[in-house]
């Protein structure tokens, strides 16, 4: 370069004179050098090449002994210029100046690299040679390098020798260094560690040095040692020659990193989420899987990776189920929605399980896109729901019948307790009132006259004690049977309570016996008008089954607090005045007075030692002979009862068979006459004496006693009598007022060949119908028409009649209580031949009988 600078110079100064083949050549490089030469003389351009003109915008010969300044943008750069080279020129070193701005001969600029050599150092007039390249290109273009190299991104590294020779400002703000600061650093400490930094440094190198570029990322460091996460791109600066170093592209990627990092972890998190999921899931795309996790291929029973690309309908047990689904699944991710479903689906060995599915898609905006699902095997739970609804239905079912069985049990509880209620009132009321008739019992009865009283104390008032019996009531009860008996009874206090006022008490104590309570009255006469209205209701006819019954009642009255102050003073006084009453002949009433009750306690006493008195075989049978008229002998013997009373003597009927009958001990004591009349018989035919008929007495208790044909029967055959010596004798009032078993207890009777007399024949009121069906074969005419028959006329018209009745009917007749000769006459004469009475004999004792017999 000096040589080629030199050359040209001493050409000019040696003069074209002196040209030679050598110069000539150098004339030419002169002429044809692509840089400007130029030689000048103090300020002034001498000579110049073409390219230098050209550079200028001037012809070659134009710049000759022109000022050098007119090549400069003025004339004070043109002296700086120079002042700037004059050292350099005048100490006969080169001058360069890479960059010096120059004018063109239009005034444009440019920039050129200038250098400069005296021809001769020290001396300026010699002369000076110049030589100008335009690098306005290359500034231009290295300018433009620069601005990229500060502007970029990314960072740019020189590296020679394995340290940092230059750098960008991307570089400088990627690693946290000064515009100059890491300049002459070892590449080394860009690096983390010596493994590291080899690493990368031996795998650059073994490219670089085959002239390739090397590629890589890798952590760096920073200046303030945080990692960075770089992608490198090394070349050589010139392939050519490698001492020129290498040239890095340097990027952060630290955030791409992280966020690759993250993403990956992600990826992994999603992948782990996956591969653990309970669920299976598959992701699918148009009709087939894409890829699913391992539960998926679980339970689906594939391999791994044997479900993906596979059609989802090879999932589904046939096409039908699968196009339902697939119909299913659109209309969901049409209208936007999750499709969730159960189906049953198909393993890879064609099993098959319930399964719950639930699909997305991924972007809703497109429908037949990609879709994610998310499969469960709910087979399990379809089976336990399954359990638990036929559980349910069945529990239903009998929570439904148990409560049918409840409602039931309910109905049939609350109907027992209606029930019960009602027996209990039923008790209740039974507790205190009359089963037939519906009155007050005795309790309910005391109640009430306990509260009476205390009232009456209160308003200074009396009341009364109205005892009622009625008369004859055990005859009906006994003859016509016990539903003619609460017939009648019934109809007795419903008479009763219509006769008195509503604040009266009306009850039944039981049998035949009522009790009227009547409160606030103000002394007997109160009372005595309430009796009169009672006996006048009670006299009316009962109607009863085609009957007539007739009832008169017995009523004893005691007054409080007159005749008593307590409930059972004034019941037990009452009872006795009615027990007056009842002696006064019936049909009235009686008050109470102190003589009352002495007549009471006797009957009391009385009927006291009658229960003994069987046991004690205190009665007696006497015996009175039926005499036939015409021959004086004895026809039959009746029985008479009587009771030797311990230190009384004898006692006839008439004092005890009330009480026997009213007691009930008529049924007792009457079998035992039957029995020993029987016997007694019996025991005189035994002793060869003639066989009379015997006849018992039956009370009309013993007759409306059930099974007294059988009694009959029974005592027939243990004593051995005939039949036909054995009479019964019953009343007409027994036989009429009887109940409708009279005519088969009388046929009954008969047909053992026992035989049937009618007592006390004309007291009662026969009927000729009934005494034409009744088997009897006797009537025995009451001696109270047999008494008065010499003066009666009358009574000689009943016995005639009866005569005439007895006759037609083919009925024997005695005639009772005949005790003088005219009164036999006049039966005899009335055509009566049976007779009997004192005129023949008295009852006698059995001893005395048979002499009587003989
Ligand atoms: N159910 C039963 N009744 C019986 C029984 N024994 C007797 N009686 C009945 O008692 C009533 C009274 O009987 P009695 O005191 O024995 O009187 C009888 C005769 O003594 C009496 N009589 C007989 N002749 C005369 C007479 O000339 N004058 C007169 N004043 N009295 C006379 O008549 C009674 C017998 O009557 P009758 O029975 O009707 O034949 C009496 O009704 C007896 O029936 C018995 O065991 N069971």
């Amino acid at each position: 370069m000096d040589r080629g600078t030199r050359e040209p110079a001493n050409m000019i100064e040696e003069g074209e004179s002196m040209l030679h083949p050598g110069l000539l050549e150098h004339a030419a490089i002169f002429e044809h050098a692509p840089m400007g030469i130029m030689f000048t003389q103090p300020g002034v351009v001498r000579r110049c090449n073409p390219r230098m003109a050209q550079m200028f915008g001037y012809a070659p010969e134009e710049l000759v002994n022109t000022s050098g300044a007119c090549l400069f943008v003025s004339e004070e750069q043109y002296h700086a210029f120079l002042a700037e080279a004059a050292p350099a020129l005048h100490d006969g070193r080169l001058f360069e100046k890479a960059e010096q701005r120059l004018r063109r001969r239009d005034g444009s600029t440019f920039w050129g690299r200038v250098r400069a050599k005296s021809v001769e150092p020290g001396r300026r007039a010699a002369g000076t040679v110049w030589m100008v390249e335009d690098v306005s290109a290359a500034r231009a273009a290295e300018t433009e390098v620069r601005a990229i190299m500060n502007n970029a991104g990314i960072g740019i590294l020189f590296t020679r020798d394995r340290r940092v020779v230059r750098y960008n400002r991307g570089f400088a703000q990627m690693f946290g260094f000064g515009a100059e600061e890491a300049v002459g650093v070892p590449v080394r400490s860009l690096y983390g560690s010596d493994e590291h930094y080899h690493e990368i440094g031996d795998a650059a190198a073994n490219l670089l040095a085959r002239g390739e570029s090397f590629q890589a990322e890798a952590w760096m460091v920073r200046a303030d040692g945080r990692p960075i996460w770089v992608q490198l791109i090394g070349h050589q600066v010139r392939r050519d020659d490698p001492a020129l170093g290498n040239i890095w592209i340097i990027e952060d990627r630290t955030r791409n990193k992280r966020a690759e990092e993250t993403l990956r972890n992600a990826l992994l998190e999603n992948q782990a989420i996956l591969d653990n999921a309970v669920l299976g899931i598959a992701v699918v795309e148009r009709g087939r899987t894409l890829h699913c996790n391992a539960k998926m291929e679980e339970l689906f029973g594939y391999p791994p990776g044997g479900i993906n690309g596979i059609p989802v309908a090879e999932l589904y047990p046939d096409s039908a189920s699968w196009m339902a689904a697939r119909r299913e699944t659109a209309r969901d991710f049409l209208a936007g929605r999750v499709h969730m479903a159960e189906h049953e689906v198909v393993r890879a060995d064609g099993s098959r399980f319930w399964a719950r599915l639930s699909g997305r898609l991924f972007d809703l905006a497109q429908r037949q896109g990609r879709s994610v699902w998310l499969v469960d095997d709910v087979t399990a739970r379809r089976e336990a729901a399954q359990a638990v609804a036929r559980a349910r239905d069945e529990l239903e079912l009998r929570v439904l019948e148990r409560t049918a069985e409840l409602a039931g049990a309910n109905a049939l509880l609350q109907a027992e307790i209606v029930e019960r209620r009602q027996a209990e009132a039923r008790v209740h009321h039974m507790a205190y009132h009359d089963s037939l008739t519906g009155l007050p019992n005795r309790s309910l009865l005391s109640d009430r006259l306990d509260r009476a009283m205390l009232s009456s104390q209160r308003n200074d008032r009396k009341l009364a004690v109205m005892f009622i019996d009625l008369d004859r009531f055990k005859t009906i009860n006994d003859s016509l049977g016990h539903l003619a008996g609460d017939h009648l009874l019934k109809e007795v206090a419903n008479r009763l309570c219509r006769a008195v006022r509503a604040s009266d008490t009306v009850a039944r104590l039981g049998g035949d016996e009522f009790v009227v309570l009547v409160p606030g009255i103000e002394g007997p006469r109160d009372c005595t008008q309430v009796a009169e209205k009672i006996i006048e209701v009670l006299s009316a006819p009962i109607p009863h089954e085609g009957r007539i019954l007739h009832i008169s009642p017995s009523i004893g009255i005691c007054l409080y607090p007159d005749h008593g102050q307590d409930v059972a003073t004034l019941m037990r006084n009452a009872d006795a005045a009615m027990y007056h009453a009842k002696g006064a002949g019936r049909n009235t009433w009686q008050f109470f007075t102190e003589r009352m009750n002495e007549s009471a306690a006797r009957h009391f006493e009385l009927e006291s030692s009658l229960r003994v008195a069987l046991a004690a075989n205190q009665f007696e049978l006497f015996y009175q002979p039926v005499i036939e008229a015409g021959t004086r002998r004895v026809h039959a013997l009746e029985a008479l009862l009587r009771w030797r009373r311990p230190g009384l003597g004898l006692v006839g009927p008439d004092e005890f068979i009330p009480i026997l009958e009213e007691s009930g001990m008529i049924i007792a004591v009457g079998e035992w006459v039957l029995r020993s009349a029987c016997e007694q018989a019996v025991a005189w035919q035994r002793q060869g004496l003639p066989a009379v008929p015997v006849a018992v007495n039956l009370s009309g208790r013993q007759f409306a006693q059930r099974g007294l044909a059988g009694t009959v029967r029974r005592i027939v055959e243990e004593t051995g009598i005939a039949p036909a010596l054995l009479e019964l004798e019953i009343t007409e009032t027994t036989l009429m007022q009887s109940g409708g078993h009279t005519l088969e207890v009388l046929e009954q009777i008969n047909a053992m060949g026992v035989r049937l007399s009618i007592d006390d024949f004309g007291t009662g009121y026969s009927s000729l119908a009934y005494l034409k069906r009744f088997p009897v074969h006797k009537i025995k005419v009451d001696r109270a028409f047999v008494r008065e028959l010499e003066a009666s006329a009358e009574d000689r018209a009943i016995v005639a009649a009866v005569m005439a009745l007895a006759n037609s009917l083919q009925l024997s007749v005695v005639a009772e209580g005949v005790e003088t000769e005219a009164q036999l006459q006049l039966l005899r004469e009335h055509g009566c031949e049976l007779a009997q009475g004192f005129l023949f004999a008295r009852p006698l004792e059995a001893h005395q009988v048979p002499e009587l017999l003989r």
